[in-house]
């Protein structure tokens, strides 16, 4: 099967406006590719650029320099170079993203958070509902809360929310940053089966987990993460 993903020469730096246009550059002339049906993790040292990898593969970030190459109903698509409308195309088709903090929309049900990624694709809202109430109930988020909105709950209820947002659909391609970071033990080994079974579907991942235990039961590939070479004083 053809590669579902693959970053090419990626770089990037963020300018700090208020400290006078400084730039700082996070991540250096990064190379990989991921696989379906397997699980890559990115492991490197707090600040190398791990999450600002995958904000870029999500199209949360610019990216300075490189290629993204992703394979989009069909095609294969630049994400570093889409349109904005391309990249809301990529986020309801090809990628899904379980980011490190849920971003609670006022008034929406923690049902409705979940489901929303189903129904943006077409689904019947019910229907989408009982899948995201099914996914709850997998990871023990009681259910005296999933008709109120997250914005309440607490971190480990949040994230729960948040994994069950990024594991309804049926995405070819899942990205997830530490989804386990505020778990207990007995929802973690229910998320460590729950990518097994992406796996299984066929679905490439690419995860960052600190938990070194979870690395080793999810990792099929470890990418390293070197970030930038530190300078040397003048
Ligand atoms: N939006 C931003 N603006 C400015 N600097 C940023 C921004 N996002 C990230 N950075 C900086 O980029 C560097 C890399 O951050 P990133 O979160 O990607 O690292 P990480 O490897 O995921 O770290 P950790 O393992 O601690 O989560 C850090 O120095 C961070 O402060």
């Amino acid at each position: 099967m053809a590669v579902p993903l693959i970053v090419s020469g990626v770089s990037k730096s963020f300018t700090m406006h208020l400290r006078g246009g400084v730039r700082i550059p996070v991540v250096d002339a990064v190379h990989f590719s991921i696989e379906t049906g397997q699980c890559a993790v990115l492991s490197g040292p707090s600040g190398v650029g791990k999450s600002s990898i995958l904000k870029m593969l999500y199209g949360n970030y610019a990216v300075d320099v490189g290629q993204i190459l992703i394979r989009h109903n069909g095609t294969l698509i630049d994400l570093a170079r889409a349109e904005p409308r391309q990249v809301m195309a990529v986020r309801r088709d090809t990628i899904g993203y379980v980011s490190q903090f849920l971003r609670a929309v006022p008034r929406v049900s923690a049902l409705d958070v979940a489901a929303e990624p189903l129904v943006q694709r077409g689904a019947d809202p019910d229907t989408a509902r009982r899948r995201a109430a099914d996914l709850f109930a997998r990871l023990n988020l009681p259910e005296k809360l999933w008709d109120l909105p997250p914005a309440t709950f607490s971190g480990g209820e949040q994230q729960r929310v948040n994994i069950a947002r990024g594991f309804i659909t049926d995405h070819p391609i899942l990205l997830l940053d530490e989804p386990t970071a505020s778990l207990d033990a007995a929802n973690r080994a229910v998320v460590v089966a729950m990518i097994g079974e992406k796996k299984a579907d066929g679905v490439a991942l690419l995860g960052i987990f600190h938990d070194a235990d979870l690395r080793e039961a999810v990792a099929d590939r470890i990418i390293e993460v070197t970030g930038f070479a530190p300078q040397k004083a003048a």
